[in-house]
């Protein structure tokens, strides 16, 4: 069975759903948004999801595109994906850009915009080195190994 970790939430908008998977073992909750909102092409949106969240310590929450949206009607998130700090007890939000060059993107109150992920994640200890140890890739990137 897919491991479970409890998070809390408090709706901050009483009409509107907790958080859902669509299928058991999912990996993204829907989140929905509680404000009808319409993006121009090119434009960008901030909506909020009604919801609130307090996660345990050592896990943070992602706020992911919805892969229909953005092949239906090109629409994304800015900041893909979105980082939930364990800390963060504000609105869940999520700045929509709606990448269709035609058409504008039309939302309802209600409409699943995102898919929250839930994941454990480290808090790094940084230790400042005179020079770091050597590797295979050394400092190649952005290509480095061809097409
Ligand atoms: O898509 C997102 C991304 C972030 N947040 C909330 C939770 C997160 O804990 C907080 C801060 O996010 P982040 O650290 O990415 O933003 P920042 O621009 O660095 O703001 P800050 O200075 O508040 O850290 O905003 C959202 O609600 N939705
Ligand atoms: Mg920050």
């Amino acid at each position: 069975m897919t491991p479970q970790v409890e998070v809390l939430v408090s709706r901050l908008d009483p009409e509107i759903p907790l958080p859902s998977y669509a299928h058991a073992g999912d990996a993204g909750a829907d989140l929905v948004t509680t404000e009808a909102v319409t993006i121009a092409p090119g434009e960008r949106a901030l909506v909020g999801t009604g919801i609130a969240i307090a996660l345990p310590a050592g896990y943070a929450a992602f706020v992911h595109p919805r892969s229909g949206l953005g092949h239906r009607l090109g629409v994304s998130i800015v900041n893909t994906p979105g980082t939930v700090d364990a800390g963060y007890r504000g609105e869940i939000k999520v700045v929509l850009v709606n990448h269709d060059l035609r058409e504008p993107a039309v939302f309802e109150r209600g409409d699943r915009i995102a898919q929250l992920v839930v994941q454990r994640v480290e808090s790094a200890v940084f230790h400042e080195v005179e020079r770091l140890p050597g590797s295979a890739r050394g400092d190649g990137g952005y290509g480095s190994t061809g097409r």
